[in-house]
């Protein structure tokens, strides 16, 4: 078996943001108006501060406007929710992202279904998660990392998706079930694993496609990947990695990767996988949403 071709979803996301700045440039020269995001961040949870670093340096990059909002920990609810309504009203802000998890204290239901539908770029909002499941993809906007997953299996399988047997191991609301409501979509037969599955092992042998949004390190092991299968790793796990010196640590998914590079077709690595492409996909909603309230149509879908 040789090994897996490793998917390039730093390369990938960076023609998808180039796309994106070229449409961008277009915008602004025929209405004079850039895109705006704003990111919310609640506390000092430090990947988070990552995150939303990339997220808007990512906009600047792609000539938007981008508004960050940082606020403490002991943010009350009432503040938080404040701020977004204030963002739904502010004409220059197309798309609202409030950065989770929110501290203990905050309802994040609460304030996910205060962003305004229309400027929902994360496509938490339940209006977003209606559309996408009654298969109204073209009018929801779409939560990034499922999206950017699709983009990637697209680009290396090309649409060859129907009939195909996805594998989802996850069922959260940000990745596993918009990922399985995508893949349904695509007419695959989708199965959904979660922590209550049985003999997943087997489960995962199964698939042509398998999807991982677990959070455990290296779970997946390499001989549960049916030989040639695509495999597609959302997993982010910091892991101790003494053999970078004292106290470094290091990411790693939730796939074994160096065991599954044996067994699969394809793969993405961590980092350089799936993280990228949530960027790049949150650019592609801010730029859709920025489009819709300008009343203008939407433009050629990337996947
Ligand atoms: N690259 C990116 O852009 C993004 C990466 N991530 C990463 O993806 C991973 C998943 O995040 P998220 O979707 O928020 O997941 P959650 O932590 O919300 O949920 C984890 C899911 O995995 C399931 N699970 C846990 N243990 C097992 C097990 N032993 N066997 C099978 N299923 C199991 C859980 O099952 P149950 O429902 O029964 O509890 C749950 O559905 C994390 O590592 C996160 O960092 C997340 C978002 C974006
Ligand atoms: N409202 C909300 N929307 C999100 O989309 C959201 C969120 N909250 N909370 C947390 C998760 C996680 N997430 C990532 C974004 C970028 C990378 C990313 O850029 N990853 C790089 C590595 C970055 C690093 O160095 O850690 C990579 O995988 O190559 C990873 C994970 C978005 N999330």
């Amino acid at each position: 078996m040789p090994q897996a071709q490793i998917i390039d979803g730093k390369a990938i996301a960076e023609s998808v943001r180039q796309e994106i700045t070229n449409r961008a440039a277009k915008l602004l020269e025929t209405s004079g108006k850039r895109p705006g995001l704003a990111v919310v961040l609640v506390g000092e949870d430090p990947a988070s501060q990552v995150y939303v670093r990339n997220k808007d340096r990512a906009a600047e990059a792609c000539g938007f406007h981008s508004v960050k909002h940082t606020l403490g920990a002991e943010t009350s609810e009432a503040d938080v929710l404040a701020l977004v309504e204030q963002l739904n009203n502010d004409p220059e802000i197309h798309g609202i992202l409030v950065q989770l998890p929110l501290p203990g204290h905050i309802d994040e239901s609460k304030v996910l279904r205060l962003i305004r539908p229309e400027k929902d770029v994360d496509g938490f909002h339940p209006v977003n998660v209606g559309l996408l499941t009654a298969g109204e993809r073209d009018s929801a906007l779409v939560p990034c990392t499922p999206a950017g997953s699709l983009v990637l299996l697209k680009r290396t399988l090309g649409d060859t998706l129907s009939g195909k047997n996805a594998v989802v191991i996850g069922r959260s609301n940000i990745v596993g079930k918009p990922m399985a409501s995508l893949l349904l979509q695509e007419s695959c037969t989708v199965t959904i694993a979660h922590s209550r599955t049985r003999d997943l092992p087997d489960v995962v042998r199964a698939a042509d496609i398998v999807v991982a949004a677990v959070g455990r390190p290296e779970m997946i092991k390499g001989d549960w990947i049916k030989p040639g299968a695509t495999v597609i790793d959302v997993g982010i796990n910091r892991i101790p990695a003494p053999e970078l010196g004292e106290g470094k640590n290091r990411l790693v998914g939730d796939v074994a990767f160096n065991e599954a590079v044996d067994h699969a077709g394809a793969i993405t690595p961590v980092p350089g996988g799936v993280g990228p492409m949530t960027i790049a996909m949150l650019m592609v909603n801010t730029l859709t949403a920025a489009r819709r309230l300008l009343g203008l149509p939407d433009e050629e879908p990337l996947f």
